[in-house]
């Protein structure tokens, strides 16, 4: 929910629980008519206030601090949830609270999607927007009472139980306000279905195209998101969010930051074997992924687009790079890494895309392909990081025909492979690696700056490549060559399989391999 306004007007006339005439409920003392019978709230600690006669509020220090600060004529963005059994539940199961420590997060993620919620940037308007959360929750159960037997009711074990949750270590940094109503009545005021966040978390359709976006494309700016979804898959979470869009004709489209939307995760922390997994899980058929890259050949400019077609993997071991394990043994085939249908419709289809720093097709950057460079393969080394690789190495990896060097696509590509999903990488070069002695070796600041430049023409080129999937997707020309193959790739024989690992594979590959009598 967008609200735009000014926050102190919104926070000095909070206008819940007004009309309340309704004498059941919880009756909350304004600050100065406490007397002996309403002693408890005395105890009131950390910036709960009475508003009305029915209602608390919380302000977090975080929001106290936004208010202090300069705030008129910004944008508010606004999350809104319920608490019990949104943001929280019970330890012990039961349907209230115990005590004051007896909640835990609703899931594991809970902060993390909020989190994710507050990083995200917003196009054009992104310095001009506050955003924070409000939880409103009924609490109608909630007695004055300082007698033991009905302690865990309480009002004041129910402001302790706040202010565990919200001065946690997971949500103190959010900034916060919460209402809690002390009678049902106030039922109306709460966030409802659907009005919380401005997008929808499930979707319905088959995705059958999936962008991943590596170092300088969290998201693309042509397409208007429909969904988000947050994906729990056997092998963990994804690196973000996946956030579907449709084209104008009504395609969906996934797309995926893969060091997640502030590029938080280090390239050997990426959870390949999640996105893969998670992306399969919604009907992924061909990913499109974004990489930036160094060039390890002098006619291989910073700024020029490349489509490999071969990859030397220099990673150490470190990265999961199969959904196979012990006890489900199969080998699949990736002697062509890439799609090469799909790289050779680039090829035919995108060399007139690129446009300078002034948006003009200047045909200084090109477009390199296997059919554009004589036939030559154009071999993509994938090296461990996070560290870029010293001279020496650079010069042997230029020495062993290496055209470009990143540190992502291994096993990303693999687990796509393994999950019968055609792949292919686009590789946006940003430097000139470490090999040519009479320049400096590469730096983050040299990466940053060309992918500024090169942004544009990600956004340009994948919006041009969508229009031309589509058709080819639509009519099953593309995105179906793999499918099957892993069917006749496992080695491990039926009653050697092992059944935790085949209800894992259920989730990639529904039905190839039945959970039989036979597996251990
Ligand atoms: C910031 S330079 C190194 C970094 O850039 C590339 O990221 P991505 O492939 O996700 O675009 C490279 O692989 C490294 O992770
Ligand atoms: N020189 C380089 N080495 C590895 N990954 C990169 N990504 C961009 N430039 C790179």
């Amino acid at each position: 929910m967008a609200v735009k306004s000014s926050i102190q007007n919104t926070l000095k006339n909070p206008k819940i629980e007004k009309n309340v005439n309704n004498s059941s409920g919880i009756k909350l003392p304004t600050e100065n008519k406490l007397n002996e019978s309403n002693i408890i709230i005395l105890k009131r600690e950390n910036n709960f206030k009475s508003i009305g006669t029915h209602c608390l509020c919380r302000i977090s220090p975080k929001v106290n601090e936004i208010i202090k600060s300069q705030v008129k004529d910004k944008i508010i963005h606004i999350a809104s949830f319920d608490l019990d059994d949104t943001l929280i539940k019970t330890k012990t199961g039961r349907k209230f609270s115990s005590s004051a420590n007896d909640w835990k997060w609703w899931s594991d993620n809970v902060t993390e999607i909020i989190k994710n919620w507050l990083n995200e940037k917003s196009d054009n308007d992104a310095n001009n927007i506050l955003k924070l959360v409000v939880i409103f929750t009924n609490q109608g159960a909630v007695v004055n009472t300082t007698k033991l037997s009905t302690y865990s009711k309480s009002l004041d074990t129910f402001m302790n139980k706040i202010n565990n949750i919200l001065n946690s270590d997971e949500f103190k940094d959010i900034p916060n306000i919460l209402y809690a109503a002390t009678k049902k009545s106030a039922a109306d005021k709460k966030a409802k279905t659907g009005q919380p966040m401005s997008l929808p978390h499930t979707f319905n359709e088959k995705v059958p195209l999936a962008i991943i976006g590596g170092t300088g494309l969290y998201k693309l700016d042509s397409l208007t998101p429909v969904a988000k979804l947050t994906i729990a898959t056997p092998w963990g979470h994804p690196s973000s969010p996946i956030t579907i869009s449709k084209t104008e004709t009504g395609m969906p489209i996934a797309f995926l930051a893969r060091h997640g939307q502030t590029h938080n995760l280090l390239p050997s922390d990426v959870p390949n074997q999640a996105n893969i997994a998670a992306l399969k899980s919604i009907g992924v058929k061909i990913i499109i992924a974004f990489s930036a890259v160094g060039s390890l050949q002098e006619h291989i400019k910073p700024r020029d687009f490349v489509i490999p077609n071969q990859i030397i993997d220099r990673t150490k071991g470190i990265r999961k790079s199969t959904f196979f394990e012990k006890g489900f043994v199969a080998h699949a085939g990736f002697g062509d890494p890439f799609d090469n249908k799909i790289g050779k419709i680039i090829s035919d289809t995108c060399t007139d895309i690129l446009v300078n720093e002034n948006g003009i097709k200047d045909g200084l950057h090109k477009l390199h392909t296997k059919s554009n460079d004589n036939g030559d393969d154009l071999t993509l080394i994938c090296m461990e990081g996070p560290a870029f690789s010293t001279r020496a190495e650079s010069k042997l990896y230029k020495s062993w025909g290496g055209s470009v060097i990143n540190m992502s696509c291994v096993p990303e590509s693999k687990l796509a492979r393994e999950a019968e999903i055609s792949y292919q990488m686009i590789c946006m070069s940003t430097d000139y690696d470490a090999w040519r002695e009479d320049a400096e070796p590469v730096t983050v600041e040299t990466v940053v700056g060309n992918l500024k430049s090169n942004s544009k023409n990600a956004h340009l080129f994948s919006e041009h490549l969508i229009k031309v999937l589509e058709p080819l997707i639509l009519n099953g020309e593309i995105g179906n060559d793999l499918t099957g193959s892993m069917k006749m790739s496992v080695s491990t024989s039926s009653n050697g399989r092992d059944k935790a690992v085949l209800e894992k594979m259920h989730y990639l590959f529904p039905g190839y391999w039945p959970l039989s009598d036979e597996s251990r």
